[in-house]
């Protein structure tokens, strides 16, 4: 079953069509990896679902989400369907936060948009957060700039689950962190999707990450889709160049290459 239909997307500024005539489906609990080259409207196909998009760029067609087109919503209705129905987590996940405000004031102010409860109602709930994405409750009182990264793209992750949304959207959440720490932020991500139940809809360029997580794949190029399909169909026979070339630019994909002694006994058994 579908959660989300995107019928017909186009993006565009004044001056250059970015995405051109996109129809996918998202199906409900599965992990849809969108990978890419840079610059082939992946993130703004991202922030289009969401009504995102800067001012200056326009989408047309239709984002349903059941049976609702998003792109006909009204501002109040589409900021009260973020986060609770659908969130985002960001590369960028610095300017997510504000350097004057402490960890839990920044749960406090997102809690305050989207539910009423009494003030230790949402402390204890942002530290069962915190402490879900394997942080200690006393994050809450610290500032962005006394956590690392990776543990403040895990808050990232806490407050886009906060309100248990049926989808969360992965622009590029780990590009910005080193390997060690981005493999546990999608560890985590992967174990909190099997938790809630939600879907992920995630945006890559690694394609490691996709051979891991994903149920499926979309491949985009130059603003259109060029492939879709099951991972191991699409890993295992692409049909797409640029797919080809993506795949082929994995190291542990390929066969692998004989270590400089296997060469050698290879020789010597040849002579
Ligand atoms: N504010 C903007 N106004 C006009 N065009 C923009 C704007 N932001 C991005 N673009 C253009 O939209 C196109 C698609 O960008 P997008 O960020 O969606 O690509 P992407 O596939 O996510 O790339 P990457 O993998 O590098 O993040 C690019 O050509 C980019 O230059």
């Amino acid at each position: 079953m579908s959660i989300l239909s995107i019928e017909n997307l186009s993006i565009h500024s004044a001056s250059k069509r970015i995405v051109e005539d996109l129809t996918f489906r998202v199906e409900k609990g599965e992990w849809l990896a969108v990978v890419g080259q840079s610059g082939s409207g992946k993130s703004m196909t991202a922030s289009a679902i969401g009504r995102l998009l800067p001012p200056n760029v326009k989408a047309e067609g239709e984002v349903v989400y059941n049976g609702q087109n998003f792109l006909s919503l009204s501002g109040s209705a589409m900021r009260k369907l973020r986060g609770t129905s659908i969130s985002f987590v960001f590369q960028d996940y610095g300017s997510s936060f504000n350097p004057f405000l402490t960890i839990g004031r920044h749960f406090d102010e997102y809690q305050k948009t989207h539910e009423r409860k009494s003030k230790k109602e949402r402390v204890q709930e942002a530290k069962k957060a915190l402490a879900s994405v394997g942080l200690p409750e006393a994050f809450y009182k610290r500032y962005p700039s006394q956590l690392s990264g990776g543990q403040l793209q895990r808050v990232a992750i806490a407050l886009a689950l906060l309100f248990k949304p049926d989808l969360v959207i992965a622009d590029e959440p780990t590009t910005a962190l080193d390997s060690v720490t981005a493999a546990s932020v999608l560890e985590l991500l992967a174990e909190l999707k099997e938790k809630t139940g939600c879907t992920v809809l995630f945006i890559t360029h690694d394609l490691r990450h996709v051979r891991k997580y994903a149920d499926r794949v979309m491949v985009m190029y130059e603003g259109t889709i060029v492939e879709e399909g099951e991972k191991e169909e699409i890993m295992q026979n692409p049909s797409h160049p640029y797919t080809k070339r993506l795949i082929a630019a994995i190291p542990s994909l390929q066969k692998p290459r004989l270590t400089l002694v296997q060469e050698r006994q290879k020789d010597v058994a040849a002579t």
